[in-house]
């Protein structure tokens, strides 16, 4: 399943790599790659860059059949360190160009636009083809359309079946853009969800399974799982020979109670 933002695709299920480090790391990426995940999401935080880098080049998968995001930390978003920092992820990656440079947060101390406008540069000398932001909330988000008159690809926020995302995704929609759900199985605790259970079990999936496709059957939403095991990394990925009924996907919706996991002293204030 592909998501089409203005023209442009991307996996609606993509691999999450944070903690995906080292040789064991890199084998994990690997292993993604050879069962079918075509979407790569890395960042320079996560000090993998170099890993995904060489699980790419191991698979033999064309590099225009791959989606490789990455992205840049919120101490780094001044012009001169957004054009430093990519071209030392482009050197680590092995790669002449991502398909996606995102602000990884957004930075208090650092203007938005002349960040923004550093990311268009990149994009406009063919570095990254698409740029976009995380963690922006809905004010950012207004400022970040308003200061770039933007062609934003996607916001990569947290969203799973116990954080609504309502009110982002509804003015991402307005603008056209995607919502790329990070931490999708808030870190597996929607294993243990009743709900989950039983309507995995009316499908013959588990509950990881019903939630990424509660996500990826939304409009404008992918997601980004991550696993360092083959088993869970095949599970995640097999979740397009089924479907969630309009009530199944409404009683997912439900379970939303403002849980957040990533939040941290340097977060936005958060919308919700
Ligand atoms: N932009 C941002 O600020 C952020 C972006 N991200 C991105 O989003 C990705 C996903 O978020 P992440 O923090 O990894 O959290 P996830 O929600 O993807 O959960 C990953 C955890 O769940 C476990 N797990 C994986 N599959 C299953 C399954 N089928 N059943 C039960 N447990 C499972 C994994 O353990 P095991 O490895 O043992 O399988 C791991 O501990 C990150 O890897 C990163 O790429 C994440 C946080 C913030
Ligand atoms: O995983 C991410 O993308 C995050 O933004 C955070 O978890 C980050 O990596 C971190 O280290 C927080 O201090």
């Amino acid at each position: 399943m592909l998501k089409t933002i203005r023209g442009d695709t991307v996996p609606a299920l993509g691999l999450g790599t944070y903690q995906l480090t080292g040789a064991s790391g890199q084998a994990a990426i690997r292993d993604g790659i050879a069962m079918g995940y075509r979407h790569l999401d890395t960042a320079i935080r996560y000090g993998n860059e170099a890993e995904v880098g060489r699980a790419i080049r191991d698979s033999g998968v064309a590099r225009d059949e791959l989606f490789v995001t990455t992205k840049i930390w919120p101490s780094d978003l001044r012009p001169d360190d957004v054009h430093a920092r990519m071209a030392e992820s482009l050197d680590r990656l092995g790669l002449d160009q991502v398909d996606l440079l995102l602000v990884h947060w957004p930075a208090r101390d650092i203007p938005l636009g002349e960040t923004l406008a550093a990311f268009a540069e990149e994009k406009a000398a063919g570095r990254t083809r698409l740029i976009g932001v995380a963690n922006f909330t809905l004010p950012l988000l207004d400022e970040a359309l308003e200061v770039h008159k933007a062609d934003l690809f996607c916001n990569q926020v947290e969203y799973h079946p116990f954080l609504s995302q309502a009110r982002l995704l509804d003015r991402m929609a307005r603008a056209d853009m995607l919502l790329v759900a990070y931490l999708p199985i808030a870190r597996g605790a929607v294993a243990d969800v009743t709900l989950l259970q039983q309507i995995g079990a009316r499908h013959g999936k588990t509950p990881a399974q019903v939630t990424l496709r509660w996500l990826v059957q939304q409009d404008r939403v992918a997601a980004i799982p991550r696993s360092s095991r083959p088993a869970r990394l095949a599970e995640n990925l097999d979740i397009f020979d089924f479907a969630l009924s309009e009530d199944e996907m409404a009683a997912i919706h439900g379970l939303a109670e403002g849980r957040r996991y990533c939040d941290y002293d340097f977060s936005p204030a958060w919308d919700d």
